[in-house]
């Protein structure tokens, strides 16, 4: 039996957004440029309308202009790319990012494949994609990046390690595993049709729960002692009524398993805006470099 230690992604988070402001306003003095981050919300959906309000004012608490574009649900796909259009073209906005999941009626590849890739600060355009595949400078993922600020904080080097991304979305699970790649770990992906999906767990120093299934990774699936990052966000009906936010890993038969884990809420889900943030600074300096 380990003792299991708990992660704390909200504080970690909040440290980094302290120290992403300080260099906001040592950038902002030496080049006269305060760094813009414009987001672009369509329609209602009430989760996202929250994270929405949070990424402004986290970002305006960071020292940067916050622009909000809040558009209602049935407006055209092209309105969208007219709008990201003129985002492209804005000096003020070194970065851009639209809010998701978007309406049915809206092909968000599209979208995404509009936002100039430089202003690009979810990391979500294929040329940021392909840029982190083949090892070039690129914006990152935001929810990714955030583990693996995590994890090294953790463990320090994660040169070695063996790790297991269970989910394999575009937006977590694959950009994860490239990053993971990048520390130099071994990697495998593994998703709800994997065969023999607990076996494959337990060979993971790193284990990550990106599948989106509420507590699908069982506390025995889990090497004693592993590192478990839980990225998972889902809302569960509670036995008395209401509802509570659980992860994809079961957190409490993970208890004296895990050597470390991260809490759903308070874990990664933090760590997504201040990287943002952090991204929209990096975005800010090239764009200025580049001018
Ligand atoms: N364009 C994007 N859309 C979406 C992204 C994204 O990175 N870019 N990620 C998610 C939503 N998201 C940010 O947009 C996000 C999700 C969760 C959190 C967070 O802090 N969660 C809290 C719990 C919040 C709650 O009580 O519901 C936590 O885990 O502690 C921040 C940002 C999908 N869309």
């Amino acid at each position: 039996m380990v003792e299991t230690r708990l992660i704390d992604g909200k504080a970690f988070a909040e440290g980094l957004r302290g120290r992403i402001a300080t260099e906001v306003a040592a950038f902002e003095a030496a080049t006269g440029v305060k760094p813009g981050l414009a987001v672009v919300l369509v329609g209602e959906d009430p989760a996202s309308a929250v994270y929405v309000r949070n990424k402004g004012k986290q970002t305006l608490e960071a020292g940067m202009a916050s622009i909000e574009h809040k558009l209602p649900a049935d407006t055209a796909q092209d309105v969208v790319l007219a709008l990201v259009r003129t985002l492209n073209a804005d000096p003020t906005v070194h970065g851009i990012l639209v809010q998701l999941p978007l309406p049915a009626h809206i092909d968000a590849q599209a979208v995404l494949a509009t936002i100039d890739p430089a202003k690009d600060v979810d990391g979500f355009h294929v040329v940021n994609a392909g840029r982190l595949a083949v090892g070039l400078e690129a914006l990152v993922p935001c929810t990714p990046l955030g583990c693996v600020l995590l994890l090294k904080d953790q463990l320090g080097s994660l040169a070695g390690l063996e790790a297991v991304v269970v989910g394999r979305s575009n937006i977590v699970g694959k950009p994860l595993a490239q990053l993971l790649l990048r520390e130099d770990c071994t990697v495998t992906i593994a998703h709800s049709r994997t065969r023999d999906l607990a076996d494959v767990c337990r060979r993971a120093d790193i284990l990550i729960g990106a599948v989106g299934r509420p507590e699908m990774i069982r506390g025995v699936w889990i090497k004693p002692g592993a590192t478990v990052i839980d990225v998972g966000i889902n809302r569960v009906e509670k036995p008395g009524g209401g509802t509570r936010l659980v992860g994809d890993i079961a957190f409490d038969e993970a208890q004296g398993i895990a050597g470390a884990i991260t809490p759903v809420p308070g874990g990664v889900g933090p760590m997504t805006i201040a990287c943002l943030l952090q991204n929209t600074l990096t975005a800010a300096k090239r764009l200025v470099d580049a001018a």
